[in-house]
């Protein structure tokens, strides 16, 4: 169970009696009488005091005592602080469901969980994040756990940052810190690591002056391992590092990773030469993306119970069962709110996703709540331009999921494909619908079109490639390549003529 050493509400008894604490047992059920979440009564002031709630159940789970001690030298011990302004028994679920988010990311990075509390309120306090007077309370929960780090569910400003490490006296990261954290872990190609220490060094940038001072932090470079979330980084200290040196190192990844963009982009302008369809698979971190490759095309990737497992592309050839070939690349899953940072310097990689002929968007079928996944997952797809490209909704892990769940699914996602890349059940039937979703191979055909078809020309140019076109006398001459469909309708047009 938990590893509590001190409840904290034991600690601290009298905040219960001024109604500052729920203690939730893993009941799932909310208070809606008055408690945190009632937000019928609008009262902002009240519920902002009785509102830093503990979330319950999100203590990491350790098996046995060895484990702990090893942990205890190894890891960060954290508690999680969460603001949501949602109101009733769904803001409360919403609340909960975040911050069961961030404790499988921070343990991801390889923290134990020690506590987590939410604070209702209408939005994060401009100086502390929670607010003001809530900061002593939590301050009570830092040091009865004997927590080192606080992890704030959001992105907070370099001011928030100070302000609570002053007050806390312990660490202070947020969401964005945290996820670049397991990005710089999981980083395995050159390319890979460049993109994330981009990123970092981005989110660092406006963080430098002052940041950090309170604990007068030293921060080590990547290989600083064990040092703790925020430490893997390319590193600061306000004394340490000038600004100058950090925007020539920017530079010199942007350079470094343009160059790495050239090679990705030939090799991709080479498939699209040979008409190779492109099929990328896209989705909520963890949903099975990279067991999907596997399945279909026995590419041996890396699969993990993880978040973040895959960060670089893999493309393997496969064929469809009628002997057509095209490509599947697996790629970085996505979750809610990625940080924009991470978003900038993964563009070359999520251009396979945006290039790609047909997205193949796998939704984890067992999760609590798949559509949120999908919205997140289309909120970058559209920060991407991926938007546009034509989407199978693949919801996986049938095998595990929930059958009434499952029934709501089909229900609510008509056309979705319902496979598990474990069992290997339903990957026939998407292997079939893949096949009619690809586009089809384009003909080369050359036409004179009488001036009086002119319609057809422009459908020419807006469906086609134009090689070359020439007017004569008797109407447009052209060669292009077109997918079959328009070349049935352009048969009578045919002609041995040239337009070179
Ligand atoms: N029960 C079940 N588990 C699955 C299925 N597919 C994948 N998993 C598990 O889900 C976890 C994540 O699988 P991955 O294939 O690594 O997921 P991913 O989407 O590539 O994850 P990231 O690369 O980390 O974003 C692993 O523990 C898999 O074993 C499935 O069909 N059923
Ligand atoms: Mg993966």
């Amino acid at each position: 169970m938990s590893i509590h050493e001190h409840d904290p509400i034991a600690a601290a008894p009298d905040l219960d009696e001024q109604g500052s604490w729920q203690d939730e047992q893993s009941t799932g059920q909310y208070r809606t009488d008055g408690g945190p979440y009632a937000g019928s009564r609008g009262d902002q002031d009240l519920a902002d005091r009785v509102s830093l709630r503990r979330v319950a159940g999100l203590s990491t789970e350790l098996t046995d005592v060895t484990e702990v001690e090893y942990r205890k030298l190894q890891l960060e011990r954290v508690v999680l602080v969460g603001v949501w302004a949602g109101t009733g028994a769904q803001g409360a679920a919403d609340a909960d469901a975040s911050m069961t988010e961030l404790a499988r990311l921070a343990e991801t990075a390889g923290s134990v969980v020690l506590e987590a509390v939410v604070q209702r309120r209408r939005q994060p306090d401009a100086a502390t994040y929670i607010g003001s007077g809530k900061v002593e309370e939590l301050s009570e929960i830092v040091r009865a756990t004997g927590a080192d780090t606080v992890i704030c569910d959001g992105e907070l400003s370099p001011g928030q940052l100070r302000n609570l490490e002053e007050r806390l006296k312990v660490k202070v990261v947020d969401r964005t810190a945290l996820i670049l954290d397991i990005f710089a872990q999981h980083a395995r190609s050159k390319e890979g690591k460049s993109q994330v220490e981009l990123a970092q060094l981005n989110y660092l940038v406006p963080r430098l002056r002052g940041w950090g001072v309170a604990l007068s932090r030293q921060r080590g470079g990547r290989v600083a391992g064990g040092a703790g979330i925020g430490s893997r980084g390319p590193g600061e200290t306000k004394l340490e590092i000038d600004r100058r040196r950090i925007h020539k190192r920017i530079s010199q990844l942007k350079h470094e990773l343009a160059g790495m963009r050239r090679v990705r982009d030939t090799k991709r302008a080479r498939r699209q030469q040979n008409e190779i369809p492109a099929v990328a698979i896209a989705g909520y971190t963890n949903a099975g993306k990279s067991s999907l490759l596997n399945r279909i095309t026995d590419a041996g990737v890396l699969v993990e119970d993880a978040l973040f497992a895959t960060l670089d592309p893999t493309t393997r050839r496969t064929r469809t069962s009628d002997g057509r070939e095209y490509t599947l690349t697996d790629t970085v899953g996505f979750v809610r709110h990625l940080p924009h940072q991470l978003v900038e310097s993964f563009r070359s990689t999520l251009e396979e996703v945006a290039d790609a002929d047909v997205l193949l968007h796998v939704i984890d079928g067992s999760d609590a709540r798949p559509l949120e996944q999908i919205s997140a997952v289309r909120e970058v797809l559209a920060e991407i331009d991926a938007a546009k490209v034509p989407e199978i909704l693949v919801v996986n892990k049938v095998d595990d999921a929930d059958p009434a769940t499952l029934m709501e699914l089909r229900h609510q996602l008509p056309g979705a494909v319902f496979v598990s890349a474990r069992t290997g059940e339903g990957i026939g039937h998407l292997r079939e619908i893949l096949a009619q979703a690809l586009p089809e191979p384009a003909v080369e055909v050359t036409a004179l079109i009488p001036f009086t078809e002119g319609s057809l020309v422009s459908r020419i140019h807006a469906e086609g490639t134009v090689l070359a076109e020439t007017h004569v006398a008797d109407g447009t001459l052209l060669s292009a390549k077109v997918h079959r469909d328009l070349a049935g309708q352009l048969l009578n047009y045919r002609t041995t003529l040239s337009p070179a």
